[in-house]
């Protein structure tokens, strides 16, 4: 085996390449798990990093500085958005940084994606890296349900039986037209995603997770994060009206008892929510902080479904500097099926540079490899493919 390496090794012009095979062979010699197989295929892949060679995506540039950084990797479905955003976070933990990669999707593939159980709702290590790297698989679904539950013991009917008792109804009355039980119950969609993110910013509020410096979402596909972005506004309009309702309240509350009205009553939670919902708004929109990554593949249905997200991102105000095109085919090939294909990808790949979404951003570019992209070496070989 060790002759055959070095014959490789030897016989590669390009040091980018063998620099990737170094780390990836450092890597799998002290990997005990499916050593052969994944050989046997990085071997096959030193041919296809040829062609994304000229990619420069400028991870210099993200990983400098300790401050916290967020990096939402998004598009449309099997893209290779978690492979993307998995290699990432393991690349910035490879290079000093405690990093966080979180899942909000429904549909999880993370713990697919490394190999590694990571469902429950928890942070999880993840082993094989050399900063702190966890996973956390959040169930929009469950955290939703824990919204309901609260919302209909603080925000639905015991509001309105809480003012009733009070002598408020006509208050109660008015606070129906806004539908507030509605809301809880069938809430507008992305509201699940908003939670599950809201959630993730709770933890990472606490002292407990301040040494992350690198956030790396693996958001849902594309037209559920539109949704999403779209709902901090409903959310922080319809909430608005219960906080100016709160204030009403408070006043006659006062002048009814003659005392304060209580804290912690169910407006202080919403306009807690209020609060949580305007962060993350910030969150997605502050370019000191944020980065959308946009990742694609190179067809032409794919990379127009890209160019209207940015187009929407950009409406949204949400910083988008970088796109990924993953799955790029090696430049030539004997069999016929395939040439057709490479061709066929050139040729979208063109379209980006005349779109005039997406001709501005910087293209990170990563190859289609003969192998399912799973557990850690063969994420961090990505990384350095990809990242760099
Ligand atoms: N560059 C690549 N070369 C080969 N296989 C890849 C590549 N990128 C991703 N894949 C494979 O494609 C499949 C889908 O990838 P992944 O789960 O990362 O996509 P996704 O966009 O997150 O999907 P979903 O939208 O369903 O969550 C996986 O089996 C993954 O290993």
């Amino acid at each position: 085996m060790a002759a055959l390496l070095g014959h490789i090794l030897k016989n590669q012009k390009n040091s980018f390449l063998l620099r990737n095979i170094t780390t990836t062979l450092d890597t799998i010699s002290s990997s005990s798990l499916h050593q052969t197989p994944f050989i046997v295929q990085t071997l096959s892949q030193v041919r296809l990093v040829g062609n994304v060679a000229e990619s420069v995506c400028g991870f210099d540039e993200m990983v400098e500085g300790k401050d916290r950084k967020y990096y939402m990797l998004g598009g449309k479905g099997g893209v290779g958005k978690t492979s993307c955003a998995a290699s990432l976070a393991v690349k910035f933990a490879n290079h000093g940084h405690p990093t966080m990669v979180v899942s909000t999707d429904p549909a999880h593939s993370l713990s697919d994606s490394f190999a590694q159980d990571l469902t429950g709702g928890n942070l999880v290590p993840v082993e094989g890296v050399n900063s702190p790297l966890y996973a956390l698989e959040i169930n929009p679904e469950k955290s939703m349900d824990e919204f309901r539950a609260a919302g209909q013991k603080y925000g639905g009917g015991g509001v309105k039986s809480l003012m009733e008792s009070m002598g408020l109804g006509a208050v109660a009355n008015q606070l129906g037209d806004l539908k507030l039980e509605e809301l809880l119950n069938t809430p507008p969609p992305g509201t699940d995603e908003i939670i599950a993110i809201s959630k993730v910013m709770q933890f990472l509020e606490s002292q407990e997770y301040s040494m992350f410096s690198r956030i790396v979402f693996d958001t849902a596909p594309t037209g559920h994060t539109l949704r999403l972005l779209s709902l901090p506004d409903f959310l922080d309009g319809s909430i608005g009206k219960l906080i100016k309702m709160k204030m009403k309240l408070g006043s006659i509350f006062k002048s009814l008892l003659g005392k304060e009205q209580p804290q912690n009553d169910p407006l202080d939670k919403l306009e807690k929510l209020k609060e949580r919902v305007a962060k993350i708004q910030d969150l997605f929109q502050n370019p000191d902080t944020t980065e959308f990554i946009i990742v694609t593949i190179p067809t032409v249905m794919a990379i127009s479904e890209s160019s209207r997200l940015h187009a929407s991102l950009k409406k949204q105000s949400v910083p988008v500097k970088r796109l990924v095109i993953n799955q790029i085919l090696p430049p030539t090939s004997d069999c016929k099926f395939c040439s057709m294909k490479i061709k066929d990808q050139q040729r979208a790949i063109e379209t980006i540079h005349n779109d005039s979404e997406l001709a501005g951003l910087r293209l990170c570019k990563a190859p289609l490899v003969d192998m399912e992209i799973r557990g850690v070496p063969a994420l961090k070989f990505m990384g350095e493919m990809l990242w760099r």
